[in-house]
């Protein structure tokens, strides 16, 4: 992870535009935590944060939980070659049995999806009750994996890379409490 001067950081943010403010991230980490709450209730489930976007939407869902869990986590990356990799690099896999156990993966984004899909594919072999997924955002575009969907959303966002709340920029921002993405003359 190669540093960034604070002074190149700093201009990033002159030409950043907010998309979401940190006020409607709050409200839709409250929206969430209520379905997650219903949906949950009595199931006494593992909550999986997928490293490194998960933690802060995880940090932030948790303290809104009212079901009994468990957190656990699991740290996947997508490769990003120029070569269209689809595949996942594993960094962690969890190494406790999930084998029948309700399991809830939080990330921060789906984008195209590829990560999620990849993450349930390999964890549903060790033959959960269930495993379902939830993000804080949604990316709107047309570009998805087929037969697979994420269970809850927090919010949807334009097709812009974004960072705050989890994402970053080169490494940075990822705690920024707003969704922020590079002005549109700036790029
Ligand atoms: O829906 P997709 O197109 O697969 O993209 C979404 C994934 O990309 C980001 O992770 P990344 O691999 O960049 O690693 P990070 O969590 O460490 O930032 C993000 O945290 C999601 O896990
Ligand atoms: N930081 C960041 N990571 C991503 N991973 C997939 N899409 C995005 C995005 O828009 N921003």
């Amino acid at each position: 992870m190669t540093q960034i001067s604070n002074q190149e950081i700093e201009k990033t943010l002159r030409n950043s535009e907010c998309l979401i403010s940190s006020i409607e991230v709050a409200a839709a980490y409250e929206r969430l935590a209520a379905q997650l709450n219903l949906h949950y209730a009595g199931l006494n489930p593992i909550v999986m944060v997928v490293m490194n976007g998960g933690l802060i939407p995880a940090g932030q869902l948790l303290t809104h939980l009212t079901f009994y869990h468990r957190m656990h986590y699991i740290h996947a990356s997508r490769y990003r070659d120029n070569e269209g990799t689809n595949e996942l690099d594993w960094k962690f896999k969890p190494d406790v049995s999930i084998a029948g156990e309700y399991v809830l993966l939080i990330d921060d984004i789906f984008d195209e999806g590829i990560t999620l899909k990849s993450i349930v594919e390999e964890l549903s072999k060790e033959n959960p009750l269930s495993i379902e997924s939830c993000v804080l955002l949604n990316k709107e575009h047309d570009r998805k994996v087929v037969d697979f969907d994420v269970d809850f959303v927090g919010i949807n966002v334009a097709d812009r890379y974004v960072y705050g709340c989890g994402m970053d920029f080169h490494g940075y921002l990822r705690h920024l409490p707003g969704i922020y993405a590079i002005k549109e003359d700036k790029i």
